[in-house]
């Protein structure tokens, strides 16, 4: 989307631990596309990615609710790496900064608080135990308070952090993940959160969009951007997490059996516990990585979805893709991606 939509690039760097053939397709251009391949734990790897950088989008992440990594690889990563990137631009003289950070650095926290159409300014805890909403949680907070720091050269280093919620689009690895388990049962989808528990999503288009403008405007209005949070947002509905996926794995052939519940929460949380042991005891054999854990059962069951303008506000952001737009991409692709089954 820089490429399309950010006419003064003269130069775009991808530093990515596992790159892609897809980086190809982007280097047919004008533009110089450089291709790095490195780890953001690796301060020396990223200094040197970022050196002559104007700009850094650090988007990088471990996304990891499902027990596939260890905490401390998780902390690694997120936290380790987000310092990693603002030392490098402080040493380079890199002067604008835009993280990627997240809903979970809010909630659901670990009461369960519902967030119902919540901003930026909404009062809520935020509590939490998880080491991947923790990760996020510490990371936001090194990029915030590292704004006004002075980079190399004298110029205050300007910070801002995205918060998207719920991301969905091409290359949802969940949806994915969603759409074999229901083809493996037949077509069918068992509900089990109830439909009245809203959770936020935004289509990946447009979280790509907000980050091109903030990026953008971070460099002309640094007084009002500088230090600030925003939740990512578009059109996209208040729905379950459920019900939200069923607008895009319907139209691909699945349906949703149950109004509401098909089991108890208690009897969810006996069966999301024991894929908890199951995953501890396999650990030493295979990684057993199911979808239903206690984190996100109380996730999916927690009200959690933003109503805010303050991106339109501060840096005139409007949803690039509508929610059709978003809605039919997403299902072309999850269409495409049929007999391609693991
Ligand atoms: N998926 C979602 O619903 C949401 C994601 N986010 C954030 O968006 C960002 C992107 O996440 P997604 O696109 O969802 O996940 P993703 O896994 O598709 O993208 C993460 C990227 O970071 C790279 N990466 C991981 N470890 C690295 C390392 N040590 N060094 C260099 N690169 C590394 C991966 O190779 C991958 O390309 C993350 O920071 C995540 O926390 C925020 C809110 C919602
Ligand atoms: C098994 C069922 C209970 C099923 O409904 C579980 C859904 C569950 C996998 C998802 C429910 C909420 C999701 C999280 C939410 O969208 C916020 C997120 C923000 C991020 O930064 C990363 C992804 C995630 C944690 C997302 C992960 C999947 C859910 C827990």
């Amino acid at each position: 989307m820089l490429l399309q939509r950010e006419p003064r690039l003269r130069e775009l760097r991808v530093f990515d631990l596992h790159l892609g053939p897809w980086l190809e397709e982007l280097q047919t251009g004008p533009v110089q596309v450089t291709a790095i391949q490195g780890d953001v734990t690796q301060a020396h790897e990223v200094t040197a990615a970022v050196a002559g950088a104007h700009v850094v989008i650090h988007t990088a992440g471990l996304v990891d609710v499902f027990g596939r990594a260890s905490s401390e690889t998780i902390h690694e990563v997120n936290v380790q790496g987000t310092q990693n990137v603002i030392e490098a631009c402080v040493q380079t003289g890199t002067q604008f900064l835009v993280y990627t950070s997240s809903m979970e650095v809010v909630g659901p926290n670990i009461k369960g608080h519902p967030f119902y159409r919540g901003n930026e300014d909404t009062p809520y805890e935020a509590a939490h135990r998880h080491p991947y909403p923790r990760s996020k949680a510490l990371a936001e907070q090194l990029v915030l308070e590292a704004n006004g720091r002075k980079v190399h050269g004298g110029l205050p280093l300007v910070t801002c952090a995205l918060r998207p919620t719920g991301i969905y689009g091409e290359g949802h690895q969940i949806m994915r993940d969603i759409y074999y388990q229901g083809q493996r049962l037949g077509g069918r989808l068992f509900r089990a959160i109830p439909a009245s528990v809203e959770h936020g999503r935004v289509y990946v288009g447009n979280v790509a969009w907000m980050h091109v403008l903030v990026a953008r405007e971070l460099q002309q209005q640094a007084a009002l951007l500088g230090g600030q949070v925003y939740f990512c947002y578009d059109s996209s509905p208040y729905k379950s997490y459920e019900d939200f996926n069923m607008e895009i794995l319907g139209p691909c052939g699945l349906r949703l059996v149950g109004a509401r519940p098909l089991l108890p929460y208690w009897l969810l949380m006996f069966l999301a516990l024991l894929n908890a042991l199951l995953q501890w005891l396999l650990r030493p054999l295979l990684l057993y990585a199911p979808l239903l854990n206690p984190y996100t059962l109380a996730m999916a069951n927690t009200t959690f979805t933003v109503s805010t303008n303050k991106a339109q506000r501060h840096f005139g952001y409007e949803p690039l893709f509508s929610w059709e737009d978003s809605r039919n991409r997403t299902i072309r692709w999850v269409r495409a991606m049929d007999g391609s089954a693991p």
